[in-house]
């Protein structure tokens, strides 16, 4: 008779159960994505300019409203396909054909969604294109203070070791920048979801801080591998 299966290492608890909980942890799970793929971070920046434009010129609700949805739908599709990855990476360690179809169908669906989003903004902006033309001050103010905000965001979520005062000086800056920005904002909307994609970029440089420090007291290696 075969002996019996050892018994199973408990899962251990995480550190609560809950609404609250749940929260931090999908919370958790959306800081890791961007520390850990390079194309959440490229989405993440992309969103930023689309946040820019939508509170440099007002657009119409359903034109709001499109452009929020691609920006969400694109993130989620980048997160599920960095579940997937992980799903697949933790059933098969070696080359294997399937493991290879099932990664280039995932990565697939987020860049359908990304050049269509490429191409709904692009059409967004020749249907408002005289807007755009009658709101040079506007736009002019925009660049200015949004040129220096997407450079502090894209610092923050950028994957090179730095002291800690830069991270904090780019956040700083760019709520201070963002501040400004809001006092003559066309959307409010925009305005708001561009503060959360600053808190999410300030959230991933601390988190990455975290992991670096981590690493360096146990000498190991990171959990997933970055891209
Ligand atoms: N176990 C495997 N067997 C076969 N091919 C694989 C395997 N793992 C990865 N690949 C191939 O390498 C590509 C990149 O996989 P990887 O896990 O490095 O994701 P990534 O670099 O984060 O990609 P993405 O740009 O989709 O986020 C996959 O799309 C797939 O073609």
């Amino acid at each position: 008779m075969n002996d019996p299966a050892p018994p199973r290492t408990p899962f251990p608890s995480r550190g609560g159960v809950g609404l609250l909980a749940s929260f931090r942890y999908a919370w958790t799970g959306l800081i890791h994505t961007v520390v850990h793929q390079r194309n959440m971070r490229v989405h993440l920046v992309s969103a930023v300019l689309v946040g820019l434009v939508g509170s440099g010129i007002p657009l119409g609700l359903a034109e709001k409203v499109t452009l929020i949805f691609c920006v969400l739908l694109i993130f989620f599709a980048e997160i599920l396909n960095s579940a997937l990855e992980h799903l697949v990476d933790l059933a098969v360690q070696q080359f294997d054909e399937k493991a290879r179809l099932a990664k280039d169908a995932a990565a697939a669906g987020v860049m359908v969604l990304a050049f269509g989003t490429v191409v709904i903004f692009a059409a967004l902006l020749v249907h408002n294109w005289s807007v755009v033309l009658n709101s040079g001050p506007q736009i002019a103010r925009q660049v200015a203070l949004g040129l220096p905000f997407t450079a502090c965001v894209t610092l923050l979520v950028l994957p090179r070791s730095r002291p800690a005062w830069v991270d904090v000086a780019a956040f700083v800056v760019a709520a201070v920048l963002l501040g400004l920005q809001a006092t003559r904002t066309a959307s409010s909307v925009f305005t708001a979801l561009t503060a959360g994609l600053l808190v999410i970029a300030g959230a991933a440089a601390r988190t990455r801080r975290r992991e670096a420090l981590g690493q360096k007291k146990t000498g190991s290696s990171p959990v997933s591998h970055q891209t």
